[in-house]
């Protein structure tokens, strides 16, 4: 699956922006929104009245992902809005199982997600009532960084506890995926791929989003033959 970032597209022309990657069959699966306070990470995005906005103007499911504090207090209302899924970090949530259960009841699907230094094993227990790990790759707070490979450990490990039934859900990389870096994500095991720049900076994103997957797609199938 491919999730193209609109961190990286013209914030003045959103809707059109969602559109020009087109929707489920062909182009983008997700839409990811990356939602900032400027205190759990050092950058200002937007936030609930605007997700809200990108709802009505879209048929693509959100993946909105919540680099905010207190997500035990604010992120239940982006799964009442409608997001598909609405991803909060293990480093900020409170009571993590209790809000799981709190986006479950609101009709959302509950994503966890960790920042690069932040190891996973401590959290595989708290994984059983998530249904997406989202694996940082670059340090949350802006597009256009650089990928950080040695996360891929920790893609490999979520995979392998998927695919012998310790977990059930799927596993997304964030950060610095291009066309040069996702074939090794797609060998480690990723099933969903967050894109920002390499979608929204190229001539056409609709096209990027295309070659983004079908390089995912090879590189996964020779990654697990
Ligand atoms: O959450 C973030 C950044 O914190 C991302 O979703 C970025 O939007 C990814 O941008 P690229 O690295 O793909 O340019």
């Amino acid at each position: 699956m491919i999730a193209p970032s609109i961190l990286s597209a013209d914030f003045a022309r959103l809707a059109e922006e969602m559109a020009a990657v087109g929707g489920p069959g062909r182009g983008a699966d997700w839409l990811h929104v990356d939602v900032m306070d400027a205190h759990f990470v050092p950058n200002l995005t937007l936030g609930l009245p605007v997700v809200e906005s990108l709802l009505r103007n879209t048929g693509t499911p959100l993946d909105c992902h919540l680099m905010i504090e207190d997500p035990d207090r604010w992120a239940p209302g982006y799964a009442e809005a409608g997001a598909h899924n609405v991803t909060v970090h293990v480093e900020a949530a409170a009571e993590p199982v209790a809000l799981a259960k709190n986006l479950h009841a609101a009709g959302a699907n509950a994503g966890l997600s960790i920042k690069p230094n932040t190891p996973l094993d401590p959290y595989t227990d708290l994984l059983r009532h998530y249904d997406t790990l989202l694996v940082m790759s670059v340090e949350p707070g802006f597009g256009g960084q650089k990928f950080m490979p040695e996360v891929l450990d920790k893609v490999r490990a979520a995979r392998r506890m998927v695919d012998t039934g310790h977990l059930n859900l799927l596993v997304e990389i964030d950060g610095g995926i291009n066309a040069d870096t996702i074939e090794q994500a797609a060998e480690a095991g990723v099933d969903c791929f967050v894109a920002g720049s390499a979608v929204y900076g190229a001539d056409e994103p609709e096209r990027a989003v295309e070659q983004l997957r079908s390089r995912a797609a090879d590189a996964f199938a020779h990654g697990h033959r």
